[in-house]
Formats: C-alpha cells, sequence, structure tokens
C-alpha cells in the first residue's frame, strides 16, 4: 500500500493514520471539522491536503451514525480502491450502507479492538493496535485485493487479524466491550451523590473498574443503538446475577446460621466464577496472560520523571512490560507501576533503588 485516506481524525483514525505514516505509507487526512485534520497532521499523521486521484485504501474513522452516508460519500467520488471502516459496530451499519447503495465489493467492515476513554487526534498513539485483535468482517461479495488492503493495512498497524461474521462479531462485543462499558458508567455513577468522604478514599481498585466511564457519551450513545438487543441480553444476565448477590448478602445479615451459610456459599460462587472468567482474558497476541511482577515507585509530579525512570530501566537492561501510574490524592506525588517478567523484578529493583528511587514493597 503506498496511498491512504482517512476520512475522521479523532483517536482512531489518527492513531492508524500515524502507524501507516511511520512506515512510509502516503496518508491523507479529512475531517469534517477542518482543525482536527490539521492537528492530526501537525502530530505526523500524513497531509490534510486532498489527494490528487484515488488511494489505495479509504479508512473510515467516523462515529457508527455517520459510516454509510460517510462511505457511501466516498464511493461516488471514486476516492480509493478500496475501503474499509473501523466501527465498534459492524452489522446495522451494514445493512445501512447496503441500503444506501454503496458497493459491498470494494467495502470491507473492520474493529480494532483497542482505543482509549479519550477521544481526539491528541490522544492518538502510533502503537494503539500493536498486539491487539482487529476484527475483518469479508463477505461473499468482498473483492480479495480489498482484503488484502485491510490485512496489509492490520499488519503496518502491528495487529492481529480475526475473521469474523458482523452479526457474530456485534454479539460477541456486546459481552466484551459494550456491557463492561455500561457496568463501568453504572459503578463510577454511584460516585456522583456520594459523600466526599468517601470518595476521597478510592483507590486503585475502583480506579481499574471506572477508568472507561470517562469515555464520550456521545460516541457511546451511537454505539449502543447499533446493538442494542445484544447488549441488552448481556446486562439482563448480569441483572439475574446480581439479584442472586444481593439475596447472598442479606441472608449473610440474618440471625439464622444455615441462612448466612447460604449466603457465604453463594457470595463465594460469585467470586469464583470472577475468577474463573478473569482468567480467560488472553494478554497480548493472544497468547495466556502473562504473570508480570510489578515494581512499584514513588514519583514526585515533576516533569520528565517518567523519562528518568525509563532510561534508568533501559539502562539496567529491563525490558518494561506494562505501566499503570497511581496518584495519591491531595499530594504532588504518586506511584509508578513498573509490570516487568519475575526474573527481571529484583534486577530492576536493585539498579532503580542504587539510582534513588524510592521502591514501594509489594
Ligand atoms: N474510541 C475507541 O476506543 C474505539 C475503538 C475502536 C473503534 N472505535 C470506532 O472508531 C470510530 C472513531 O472513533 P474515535 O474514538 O476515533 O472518535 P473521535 O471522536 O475521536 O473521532 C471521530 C472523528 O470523526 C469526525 N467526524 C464525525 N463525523 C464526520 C463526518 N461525517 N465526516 C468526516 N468526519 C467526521 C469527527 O470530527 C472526529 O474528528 C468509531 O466508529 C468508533 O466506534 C472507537
Ligand atoms: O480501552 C478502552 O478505553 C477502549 O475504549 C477499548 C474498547 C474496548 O471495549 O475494548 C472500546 C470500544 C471499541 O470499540 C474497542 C475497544
Amino acid at each position: 500500500m503506498r496511498t491512504a485516506l482517512v476520512i475522521g481524525t479523532g483517536l482512531i483514525g489518527t492513531s492508524v493514520a500515524l502507524a501507516l505514516a511511520g512506515r512510509g505509507v502516503r496518508v491523507h487526512l479529512e475531517d469534517h471539522d477542518a482543525d482536527q485534520a490539521r492537528t492530526a497532521a501537525s502530530l505526523g499523521a500524513g497531509t490534510d491536503r486532498p489527494p490528487e486521484g484515488p488511494v489505495d485504501l479509504a479508512v473510515v474513522a467516523v462515529p457508527p451514525a455517520h459510516i454509510p452516508a460517510v462511505l457511501a460519500a466516498a464511493q461516488r467520488r471514486k476516492a480509493a480502491r478500496g475501503y474499509l471502516d473501523v466501527g465498534s459496530v459492524k452489522g446495522g451499519p451494514r445493512r445501512e450502507a447496503e441500503a444506501l447503495g454503496c458497493d459491498p465489493a470494494t467495502y470491507l467492515g473492520t474493529h480494532p479492538m483497542s482505543g482509549r476513554e479519550i477521544s481526539g487526534p491528541l490522544a492518538a498513539t502510533a502503537d494503539l493496535f500493536e498486539g491487539r485483535p482487529w476484527v475483518l468482517t469479508p463477505t461473499p461479495e468482498t473483492d480479495t485485493e480489498v482484503l488484502n488492503l485491510a490485512l496489509e493495512l492490520i499488519s503496518l498497524c502491528r495487529a492481529v487479524p480475526v475473521v469474523m461474521d458482523a452479526d457474530a462479531h456485534d454479539r460477541a462485543v456486546a459481552l466484551v466491550s459494550h456491557t463492561p462499558q455500561l457496568l463501568s458508567s453504572l459503578v463510577a455513577a454511584r460516585l456522583e451523590g456520594a459523600d466526599e468522604t468517601a470518595v476521597r478514599l478510592c483507590g486503585q481498585g475502583i480506579r481499574d473498574v471506572t477508568r472507561i466511564a470517562a469515555s464520550d457519551p456521545g460516541m457511546w450513545i451511537d454505539i449502543l443503538s447499533a446493538n442494542p438487543g445484544p447488549v441488552a441480553d448481556v446486562l439482563a444476565a448480569v441483572a439475574g446475577d446480581l439479584e442472586e448477590t444481593v439475596r447472598a448478602l442479606r441472608a449473610l445479615e440474618s440471625a439464622d446460621e444455615t441462612e448466612r451459610t447460604g449466603g457465604a456459599a453463594g457470595i463465594e460462587e460469585v467470586l469464583r466464577r470472577g475468577n474463573s472468567g478473569r482468567a480467560r482474558i488472553p494478554g497480548k497476541h493472544g497468547q495466556a496472560p502473562a504473570a508480570y511482577e510489578t515494581v512499584a515507585v514513588l514519583i514526585s509530579d515533576r516533569p520528565g520523571e517518567l523519562a528518568r525512570i525509563f532510561a534508568d530501566a533501559g539502562r539496567a537492561g529491563v525490558n518494561i512490560e506494562d505501566v499503570r501510574i497511581e496518584h495519591a490524592t491531595g499530594q504532588q506525588a504518586g506511584h509508578v507501576q513498573l509490570m516487568v517478567e519475575p526474573s527481571a523484578a529484583p534486577v530492576l529493583t536493585a539498579a532503580l533503588r542504587e539510582r534513588g528511587w524510592a521502591i514501594r514493597q509489594q
């Protein structure tokens, strides 16, 4: 692939553009808000000037409700040899695109299973999709050339292609993405009117559970409106589990010992099912989750602190597999948690201590 056109230069469009531009593809950037395309261009994602002729591949990265019309308009003006979208729902938008007369041969519905709770080009990163599944939903009508262009794009983004039927994809993401978004929002919503004394106690547990509750409601209304049935089905099953859990907790309050024993068994069952579900979540590249060890380092809220830690880890020859930052309430300091291979943890701890970092014992 030599040329690409990204339509919709927000988080996902700009991340795709950065990955492609970084690997030598000439990328043209287009957005109905010209400032967004200009911002993406200034980040090195490509040029906001229109291409002179059809590009190899057009990537439609606009909110789901706009995908069919944007795709139809791009095909009408013969913007590219092939077209794909990256929307979070696949069945409904495909049917709407067909109703608008889109050419099914040159269009492929896709979905990268990676994102962030922050929108817009400034949140984009070239490595957003590395090691993550990227779903392709070809039909018997899809041109092989377009499928190959999509596979090339996924490879340039260092993601892992997964082929699925569009409706099966929508049922799967109802379970692994759309219901978790709603549950995260529901947990965070309990904090809205909560007492400040309770909110001040927020630790890492609630931060983990509510990160995606910061997502843009406009985008999610679009996503959920395109997949309401499958999400309602999963949420109804969760509601059933919640009722059982409440009953078990009430039983734990009972004066009757048999009731209390039953309640404890009910709660244990929920927690054990949670353990086994969690253990099924694959790590990077779809393998079993890696068991990393965490080295927690105290940092002050000063520019360059993270860069200094990474440089010191690099000097010690340690590869950092993942990072989390835990901010301390009301203080200009926090802990950075460096996840490393178990054998590297003592090496990293010793090297950072030697360079004056304070390490928290786990
Ligand atoms: N955010 C995620 O985590 C995530 C992950 C995977 C896929 N997606 C999908 O990617 C797509 C883009 O999401 P995002 O998170 O990048 O959103 P975003 O809000 O960051 O960016 C969307 C961009 O599209 C532009 N836009 C809207 N309507 C347009 C139109 N008619 N023509 C041209 N540009 C238009 C907006 O100005 C904006 O710059 C959505 O379909 C979403 O479902 C999102
Ligand atoms: O990690 C995040 O913040 C996401 O938004 C990721 C996430 C997901 O649920 O996995 C959200 C919606 C997208 O369609 C794909 C990815």
